[in-house]
């Protein structure tokens, strides 16, 4: 039998992703943006008008911030691009800085002052060799490491803070982010989630720290991957709400909508099991929800 869906979670009419990340409220053009990696695309929806386009690439589409200028910055298997959805076409910015046969762009946004910042999978896990990267002023530069999954990236409101989280390790990271600099110091553990324990019950299992954005009010929305729910967390840390959802792959919500007031959630359902999928037939899609206090609009990228 499948899972109800609660009557304030919504889903946007459009087939679902393999692995849906990155969602992105593009202000001026009232859209939506979202990635589904190895599915290779991009897609954008407009929810007053119910258009869909859809980009297809050839290799996986990680990340995407909206661009000065009409276009977006994509952080693709294959390095950093600017892609204009107007022709479609993309222009190279920058080489993979990691050999791209084991590892691959995750999670990244754009800073509130317009610097590119996008983490890495280490895809063999057997090490924390993942990292994050910053394109600013032209040049790519590594400026944190020591991870397996990177995720979670997101600024407090007044930009001081940087959030940054380990999905493999369930830990999220709070760093000191100088704004001028664009740099990252005193980085420290900000929560610790219960690890997954072998054979463990999903039912058992709250999930781990998957992408992430924050509010006006400094809170951190955050999905929990394979916990099916998306969590509330005060700026100490402390949880505020939890939503359980009817997927079990919730992969990283964002605010939209022209109130910043919905939350939009992309999910994931490569690699689920055939019953889950049987269960939870909306794994993969966009859901919605709508909440009280709005999300910080999404940054615009500067391509230069
Ligand atoms: O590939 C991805 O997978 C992870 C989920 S997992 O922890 O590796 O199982 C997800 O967090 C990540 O965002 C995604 O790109």
């Amino acid at each position: 039998m499948s899972t109800a869906i609660p009557d304030d979670i919504g889903v946007i009419p459009v087939a679902p992703s393999l692995l849906g990340e990155s969602p992105v409220w593009h202000a001026t053009e009232r859209s939506l943006y979202w990635c589904d990696i190895p599915g290779h695309k991009l897609n954008r929806f407009n929810p007053a008008s119910g258009q869909h386009d859809e980009w297809a690439f050839d290799t996986d589409v990680a990340c995407c911030a909206p661009a000065l200028g009409g276009e977006l910055l994509l952080a693709l298997r294959t390095g950093l691009v600017s892609f204009d959805p107007a022709t479609g076409r993309s222009r190279p910015l920058a080489k993979p800085p990691y050999d791209p046969t084991i590892e691959r762009f995750n999670d990244g946004k754009a800073d509130p002052q317009g610097r590119m910042w996008a983490g890495t999978l280490y895809e063999p896990r057997d090490r924390a060799a993942a990292a994050l990267y910053c394109w600013a002023g032209g040049k790519l530069t590594r400026q944190a490491e020591g991870v397996t999954t990177a995720n979670g990236l997101a600024w407090s409101p007044d930009g001081r803070t940087a959030y940054w989280s380990d999905t493999k390790a369930h830990t999220i990271y709070a760093f000191d982010f100088d704004p001028v600099l664009g740099t990252l110091s005193g980085k420290r553990v900000w929560v610790q989630f219960p690890v997954k324990q072998p054979g463990m019950d999903l039912a058992d299992y709250g999930g781990r720290p998957d992408g992430a954005s924050v509010d006006a009010e400094g809170c951190y929305w955050v999905a929990m991957f394979e916990g099916a729910r998306v969590l509330r967390l005060s700026p100490r840390g402390e949880l505020l709400r939890e939503v359980k959802l009817p997927v079990q792959c919730p992969t990283m919500p964002c605010f939209g909508g022209p109130d910043l007031k919905t939350l939009y959630i992309t999910t994931g359902r490569e690699n689920r099991p055939a019953e889950e999928l049987a269960r939870m037939p909306w794994a993969g899609a966009v859901l919605t929800l709508r909440v009280d206090v709005p999300g910080l609009p999404a940054n615009f990228a500067k391509a230069g």
